[in-house]
């Protein structure tokens, strides 16, 4: 497509969207803002806008395409902001915050207008910021929620899907009250169990300093989140603000279920506990098929060292299965990264499973 996108707030978010928004529309003109001015220099000289914009105003007002990506308070501001501008006929409005129902209220003036404005959430991301954290694959595969309002046509949320296409994320429509009720549940709430975690070790840490040094797997994977932006999760927690206080007094109670299984130390009920979440969690839809169309994969867990690809292509090729295709998948854990070896048939991707557990102990997945 062609025509002016504009980003508004150049960090992680803002920067991975224009990259995938310049690799599948090349003949896009893709302007940035960013109240700091040396990180829409660095945009700049990264090649992940075309170029800075010269005036707020001026660049708002020639876009066909908006993309506010700035921590959700300065969203609401900015809204209120150019509620008053003039737009071009047939631009579109999105946003990228983590929440919806205070931004998309905050856009109620411009809907009025009739300015198509379509509340966005791609779910992905890091605890890393800034511009640099950017990368154009960081969507692929991930959900992205769109909240259009009734004011907002069919073939707007087409065309913002068109312009996003590049993120390879699925698409899901959602109203803003479920989208807030649902990411308080599965994103906001764990980020404050998380940094509670790291709290309370800290705590712990003052009568024991082996308390940090021995901090192993476990607590690291739990609370990785916690090294996340306190800023933007400030400006979250003050816009979800009804369901986090909901959330609060159901993990209360759940705490003190699990708590009166470990006072009477019914050991049924303790594994009960856990098996259930086991299930649950194990059925997570975690690794979702890749864009590419390929027949048969299959997901392997691997750590993140050199060599390690071809160590597990090695043994393949000890059994002699073909492998299609082979692609690491982005790694969201840090820790592990994720293979997808594709194969022609299903008998060879059972082959490999059972090769790769004979020869390793890396989790291997079927999706
Ligand atoms: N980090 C994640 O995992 C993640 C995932 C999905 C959505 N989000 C949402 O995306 C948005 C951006 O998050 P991020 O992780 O990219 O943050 P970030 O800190 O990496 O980037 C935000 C950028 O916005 C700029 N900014 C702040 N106020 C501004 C203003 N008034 N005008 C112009 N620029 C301004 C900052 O200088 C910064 O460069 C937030 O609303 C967040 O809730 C974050
Ligand atoms: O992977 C991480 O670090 C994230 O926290 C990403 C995460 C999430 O909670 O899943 C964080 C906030 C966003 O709004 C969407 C995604």
């Amino acid at each position: 497509m062609k025509g002016n996108v504009v980003i508004i707030g150049l960090g992680l978010i803002g920067g991975s969207i224009a990259l995938a928004i310049k690799k599948e529309h090349p003949e896009a003109r893709v302007i940035g803002y960013d109240v700091k001015e040396e990180e829409a220099e660095l945009a700049r000289s990264l090649k992940i806008i075309d170029e800075i914009a010269s005036s707020f105003e001026e660049a708002i007002t020639e876009a066909d395409l908006i993309v506010l990506a700035t921590p959700v308070m300065q969203t609401e501001k900015i809204l209120v902001e150019i509620s008053g501008f003039h737009f071009k006929e047939n631009v579109i409005i999105t946003d990228v915050g983590s929440t919806k129902q205070r931004i998309v209220e905050h856009a109620g003036k411009l809907l009025k207008r009739g300015i198509a404005f379509i509340g966005g959430h791609p779910m992905a991301g890091s605890h890393k910021s800034g511009v640099v954290a950017a990368k154009v694959h960081l969507f692929e595969n991930a959900f992205y929620i769109l909240t259009p309002t009734e004011d907002v046509q069919e073939v707007q949320v087409d065309k913002l899907k068109e312009w996003l296409k590049g993120t390879k994320a699925r698409f899901v429509v959602l109203s803003p009250k479920e989208h807030d009720r649902i990411t308080g549940v599965i994103s906001h709430f764990p980020h404050i169990i998380a940094a509670s975690l790291v709290h309370q070790a800290q705590r712990y840490e003052r009568e024991n300093e082996l308390v940090s040094r021995l901090a192993a797997g476990g607590f690291r994977d739990i609370t990785r989140i916690a090294s996340s932006n306190p800023g933007m999760w400030r400006d979250i927690l003050l816009h979800n603000r009804e369901e986090l206080l909901q959330l609060f007094d159901v993990w209360l109670q759940e705490m003190s279920i699990v708590r009166s299984f470990v006072e009477k130390g019914d050991s049924e009920q303790i594994y009960n506990y856990f098996a259930e979440a086991k299930q649950f969690r194990d059925g997570l839809p975690i690794r979702a098929k890749g864009a590419i169309p390929s027949f048969y994969d299959l997901y392997v867990d691997v750590p993140d060292y050199p060599g390690v690809i071809s160590e597990i292509t090695g043994y393949l090729a000890k059994e002699r299965i073909s492998i299609t295709n082979i692609r690491i998948i982005e790694t969201r854990e840090e820790i592990y990264g994720v293979l997808r070896l594709s194969f022609q048939t299903e008998e060879d991707r059972a082959k490999a499973k059972q090769c790769i557990e004979t020869y390793t102990t890396y989790k291997t997945y079927e999706v």
